[in-house]
């Protein structure tokens, strides 16, 4: 059993010191909010994976999910583009507003919600086409075709993605012949190019070196100049160091959330205290 007398220091690695320099004092109630989610439940057939989940995620921050395997980290990314509309017998209740708007209304255009809400998943998957097209792949398919809009565009998120000195002379080479972490930026820049208001990122380093891991990290803290990220992490590392807010979930119930510096420095709830410390997960 822990007290809070028998506390063990939350450090993990994690250089608290410089991190609670950096993002000291951000509260939730100062953000602009880009997306709020309200009483959201989501069934896999009878199955509850979401329990009236209700949070708000800011603009231009960087917002972590972290829990245990199976907690519904995925799932809830997912409802923010309707990902899980695709699996049969899901079906959702309750609603998320982008702008105050639920994108769960029966007029919502999904293929323009996708465009406002891009996915990069834990593998990267490029098109077997060149670098430049599978950066230029969502502006063809908005009918963008004039080849100076496209030069400059895919030059643009190549650069926003920090892989245009790595590709600038290689561009109509097969992206397939890209190290899993230049492709991960590949698909960072394929989804920044359709210029979307918000980054889903699920587990997008856990194929990749620590180096390359690094360098996404990097991009991640250049990325939320512009972009609200919500990002998914088995590493509780990588939440600390790249987000400003951290939202642990237990069983689809989210536990609590809140600045991941408060989270990580002072817990408000022994649930998560006991996962941060590794106490069990
Ligand atoms: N397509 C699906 N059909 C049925 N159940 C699913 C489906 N996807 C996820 N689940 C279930 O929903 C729950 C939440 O899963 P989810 O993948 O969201 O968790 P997670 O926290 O992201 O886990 P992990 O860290 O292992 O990726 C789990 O019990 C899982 O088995």
């Amino acid at each position: 059993m822990t007290g809070v007398q028998d506390r063990t220091p939350i450090t993990h690695g994690i250089d608290i010191e410089s991190m609670q320099r950096e993002r000291a004092g951000v509260k939730l109630e100062d953000e602009t909010i880009a997306l709020e989610v309200d009483k959201l439940d989501l069934f896999y057939g009878d199955k509850k994976a979401l329990k009236s989940v209700t949070m708000k995620i800011p603009q231009k921050k960087v917002t972590a999910f972290i829990g245990p395997s199976g907690c519904g980290k995925s799932t809830l990314l997912r409802c923010f583009n309707r990902m899980n509309d695709l699996i049969d017998g899901c079906h959702t209740t309750g609603e998320i507003r982008l702008d105050g708007k639920n994108i769960y209304d029966r007029d919502v255009d999904i293929a323009m919600l996708r465009r406002r809400v891009g996915m990069v998943f834990q593998k990267p998957n490029p098109f077997p086409k060149s670098i430049y097209e599978n950066v230029a792949y969502g502006l063809r398919l908005a009918g963008i075709n004039k080849k100076r809009i496209l030069d400059e565009t895919v030059e643009w998120a190549l650069k926003g993605a920090a892989l245009w000195d790595e590709a600038k002379d290689r561009l109509d080479d097969s992206a397939l012949g890209l190290s899993g972490g230049q492709q991960q930026r590949l698909i960072i820049a394929r989804a920044i190019a359709i210029h979307p208001d918000v980054i889903l990122l699920d587990e997008p380093c856990s194929a990749l070196d620590p180096i390359s891991t690094l360098k996404v990290e990097e991009l991640i803290n250049e990325l939320k100049k512009d972009y609200t990220i919500v990002i998914v992490t088995h590493n509780m590392q990588q939440a600390a160091r790249v987000s400003d807010y951290t939202a642990f979930m237990y069983v689809g119930d989210l536990i609590e959330y809140g600045s991941t510096d408060q989270l990580f420095t002072k817990p408000s709830k022994k649930q998560t205290e006991d996962y941060i410390t590794g106490r069990y997960g």
